[in-house]
């Protein structure tokens, strides 16, 4: 049985009550906390930074902050990041000259670390890494922005990803999580699922609803279905 894990993107939160927003998405059924950080460089917005992470961390409580770097460069964040309270760091390939040291600067600082692939990225980055990774995260819309349509060519690069992981696993390699972040649906949450992610981020579908427990229990019911 696969383990689901929904981590609702607080780029579609309201700002002005972030840590009573934290609370409630994860009173009505999330599991993680997805902050995405945009630096208007590496992506054409610009969002928040480990300050405001530190100031919302006390209402997580354990749940997981998901921490998704769009920033460029990459490694001198990484030590405040962790500081702040990222328990994963995910960062883009193409915003870090060394792939291979930032993922040890982000483990050296006691966090999980992963890649995240952007649509057009090959899945080619993943060579020579897959040891050191504990998520790759699938873009299925480009970066900058909440509230954007789902690519539905992610869906074929998913079941690669996938098979590529079981690969890795059979072969005596370390668990990777599968994360999909972009245009995640009530309506679309169990196709990704059956493509094989397991981790799915979810902005606006959530924070844009009246009612965050009906949408993340919807979400849940249809993750149900799928037999994978
Ligand atoms: O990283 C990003 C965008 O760059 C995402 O995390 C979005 O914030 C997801 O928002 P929705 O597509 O779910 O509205
Ligand atoms: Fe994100």
């Amino acid at each position: 049985m696969t383990t689901y894990r929904i981590s609702p993107s607080i780029l579609s939160a309201d700002f002005a009550k972030l840590g009573a927003e934290i609370s409630d998405v994860l009173a009505a059924g999330a599991d993680w906390i997805h902050f995405d950080v945009m630096d208007n460089h590496y992506v054409p917005n610009l969002t928040f930074g480990p300050m405001i992470l530190e100031a919302i961390k006390p209402y997580a409580g354990s749940a997981l902050m998901d921490v998704h770097l769009m920033v460029e460069p990459v490694d001198s964040l990484i030590s405040s990041f962790a500081a702040a309270g990222a328990n994963m760091i995910t960062f883009h390939p193409e915003a870090s000259r060394h792939v291979d040291r930032s993922l040890s600067l982000i483990k050296g600082a006691g966090c999980k670390a992963g890649l995240v692939l952007n649509p057009a990225t090959p899945l080619s980055v993943l060579g020579h890494v897959m040891d050191k990774l504990d998520m790759i995260l699938l873009m299925s819309v480009n970066p900058g922005f909440g509230g954007q349509s789902f690519i539905s060519e992610t869906l074929n690069k998913i079941k690669l990803v996938r098979a590529r992981i079981d690969a890795h696993v059979a072969a005596g390699g370390q668990p990777i999580l599968l994360e999909v972040d972009g245009g995640v649906k009530v309506d679309n949450i169990a196709e990704i699922a059956a493509a094989g992610a397991d981790t799915f981020v979810a902005g606006s579908a959530i924070f844009n609803a009246p009612d965050y427990k009906t949408v993340i229990d919807n979400m849940r019911a249809e993750l149900a279905t799928v037999i994978r």
